[in-house]
């Protein structure tokens, strides 16, 4: 491992390719490290590899729905998302061949499941953000932050693309990029992939976007009272 790290860094090829995860140009079926390609370019996701449709000033929400064919769990989100975004994160859940979950946050208030609740399940408790996700399919419909000091308390993390409706916010930057290294994508791809997040209008930060990393210290700082709550 870690002299793949050094080799990344040093632009290095390394010579255990079997050990390799597939390319970006390769083809596949599902997750990151076989991510593949659109049009010569990176996969990102399917919602957005043919271009990003802006969200709706008036859209008030609408109903999530799982994968699963039969007796689909839906959730209602009664609201606008806020801070759409690509996330490279290992944890948040990806459609097959995406590279990026696209994951957006609204009001816990306006979140509510409608159909089918005895199909989730917690996928880790001792995560800061709890998805709940459906046993058969697998499909995460919402994340809900119950630690009431977590910076982000009171926002559940959801998938906009498990709705049918449109007007949803559009992603407007790209987090944790370098994390999609840590389920096996081809570091030597980093570069093409960042390009092409560049490319559809999404800054790509290796943590969050500057301003929620500003909310998460300011959070810390007024509970420490290095500022004024
Ligand atoms: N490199 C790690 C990063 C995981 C991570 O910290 N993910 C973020 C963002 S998820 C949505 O933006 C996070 O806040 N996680 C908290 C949690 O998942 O409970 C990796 O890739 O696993
Ligand atoms: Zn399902
Ligand atoms: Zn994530």
């Amino acid at each position: 491992m870690l002299r793949k790290i050094i080799n990344a860094l040093t632009g290095k090829s390394d010579d255990d390719t079997a050990a390799r995860p597939p390319q970006a140009d390769s083809s596949t079926s599902k997750g990151p490290a076989s991510g593949g390609t659109v049009n010569g370019k990176p996969a990102i996701h399917p919602s957005i590899d043919n271009g990003i449709k802006p969200g709706s000033e008036n859209f008030a929400g609408g109903t999530l729905s799982c994968h699963c064919s039969s007796n689909p769990v839906k959730v209602k989100v009664g609201a606008q998302t806020a801070h759409n975004h690509a996330c490279g994160c290992s944890k948040c859940w990806k459609p097959d061949g995406a590279r990026f979950a696209l994951i957006a946050v609204v009001s816990r208030d306006a979140v509510s499941v409608v159909e089918n609740e005895d199909k989730l399940e917690v996928v880790d408790s001792s995560a800061a953000i709890q998805r709940h996700a459906c046993k058969e399919c697998g499909v995460h419909m919402f994340g809900r932050i119950e630690d009431r000091h977590h910076p982000f308390h009171g926002l559940d993390f959801v998938h906009t693309e498990l709705s049918s409706e449109s007007g949803w916010s559009e992603p407007k930057f790209a987090a944790f990029v370098s994390s999609i290294i840590e389920t096996g994508e081809n570091p030597d791809n980093m570069g093409a992939v960042r390009d092409r997040l560049r490319e559809l209008g999404l800054q790509p930060y290796d943590v969050l976007a500057p301003e929620l990393m500003d909310a998460i210290s300011t959070h810390k700082a007024k509970e420490t009272g290095a500022l004024p709550a």
